[in-house]
């Protein structure tokens, strides 16, 4: 029971953990407890922080310098930005890790124009603490070194070694409407995902706050919203108010007890051609759910469900062909699993990141409270089951 207890104070109850948290470590180095990830998870706290210090200034302006990449889908001067700032504190700590980051240089390399509004952008973006700036290493020298630091986001996964997932923008299509959108980040070692932190900016902080139909509709990112979530395998999972310079205290977060399934609420896409909408209401129709569906962007609906502000997630395919790319679930993924949750795929496979920058084995995702997540998997073989794609 206490090395669980004890990991968990040390690595979400901090704010420092290299300063302020001295006599917990030491108690834990004392009794021989490792406090793995701490290094990890603070980094990767700090650097999905200071990168919604840009998304938030792109959110709010007009411009947000949309272009439409191979597959038609959008993205924008905040993904490119948010991606470099994310990679460089990476390069700064852990300079031997591999990185899979969904965006890459291209697009900036052909249009000088665009390239210097995202430097600039990036040249903006500071945590409001000189100190914590600098432990992030500080700055991007100039345009150029940023493009070779968004393209340091191009390995090509696998199952081997200590590897980096970043979508520095998911949700794009959320962000740009208005909606909801998370800044992700996610480490894995040998395919398996060790630490997992999502910024939501457009969130309520409390986790008590309860998901309507309008929760991220015309999200405003105010003063005062914004949440950061957190795990770390084995260790639990936490929510944080995302602030502009040191961490925010944190607290353990856990999905909501559902005794009876009709009670539950559940989240999709907003987006018809992420996740059929149509298949969601036969399958809540099966367990009895009446509650319209919450819709929100990105992976704020995993965070939404382990917060129990929600109770499930339906990512059900549109087609047969897309497959799914790891940093879309990544994060998500283990911050649910470790409030409670149980994830897998449309058959009930767990999602496995281990295979490249995709999730060639998995279909869709199911996610829900471990004690009626086969109920809910079964009614959705049901509905997929009776039309195949
Ligand atoms: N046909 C499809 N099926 C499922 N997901 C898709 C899809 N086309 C794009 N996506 C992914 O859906 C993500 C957004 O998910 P959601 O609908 O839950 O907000 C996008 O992430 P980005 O916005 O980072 O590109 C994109 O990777
Ligand atoms: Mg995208
Ligand atoms: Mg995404
Ligand atoms: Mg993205």
């Amino acid at each position: 029971q206490l090395l669980p207890r004890l990991r968990l104070l040390v690595s979400h109850f901090t704010t420092h953990p290299f300063h302020s948290t001295a006599s917990v470590l030491t108690k834990a180095s004392a009794a021989n407890m490792s406090v793995e990830y701490s290094k990890e998870l603070h980094i990767a706290l700090l650097a999905v922080q200071r990168a919604t210090i840009l998304t938030k200034s792109v959110f709010n302006s007009h411009a947000k310098g949309t272009l439409s990449k191979s597959d038609t889908s959008p993205v924008t001067i905040g993904d490119f930005g948010a991606q470099a700032l994310i990679i460089a504190a990476l390069q700064h700590h852990f300079p031997e890790d591999e990185i899979v980051a969904e965006e890459e240089a291209k697009d900036l390399n052909e249009n000088s124009q665009l390239r210097d509004l995202v430097y600039g952008l990036v040249t903006d973006a500071k945590l409001d603490n000189e100190d914590i700036e600098q432990e992030l290493g500080g700055g991007i020298k100039g345009p150029d070194a940023m493009l070779d630091i968004i393209d340091k986001g191009r390995s090509l996964g696998g199952n081997k070694g200590r590897i980096w997932a970043i979508d520095p923008i998911d949700g794009t299509k959320g962000f740009l409407r208005g909606g909801q959108y998370a800044v992700c980040l996610a480490l894995m070692v040998d395919g398996d995902v060790k630490v997992g932190v999502l910024g939501c900016p457009n969130l309520p902080v409390s986790d008590s706050e309860p998901l309507t139909e309008n929760t991220g509709a015309n999200a405003t990112d105010a003063e005062g919203k914004g949440v950061l979530f957190s795990a770390v395998l084995g260790e639990g999972a936490a929510s944080r108010a995302l602030g502009k310079g040191k961490l925010e205290n944190a607290h353990p977060i856990h999905m909501k007890p559902v005794s009876n399934v009709s009670d539950a609420t559940f989240c999709e896409s907003v987006e018809s051609g992420h996740s059929n909408q149509s298949d969601s209401v036969q399958i809540a129709l099966k367990l009895g759910i009446t509650k319209p569906s919450v819709r929100m962007d990105s992976q704020a609906k995993y965070g939404s469900i382990a917060r129990g502000a929600g109770d499930l997630y339906l990512r059900l395919p549109v087609n047969k062909n897309y497959v799914e790319k790891i940093w879309d679930h990544a994060a998500g993924d283990l911050i649910v699993r470790e409030a409670g949750g149980e994830v897998t795929d449309t058959e009930g496979r767990r999602l496995y990141f281990g295979l490249g920058r995709t999730l060639k084995e998995n279909k869709g995702v199911v996610a829900a409270p471990k004690e009626v997540h086969g109920k809910v998997l079964q009614a959705v073989k049901e509905v997929l089951n009776a039309h195949p794609l």
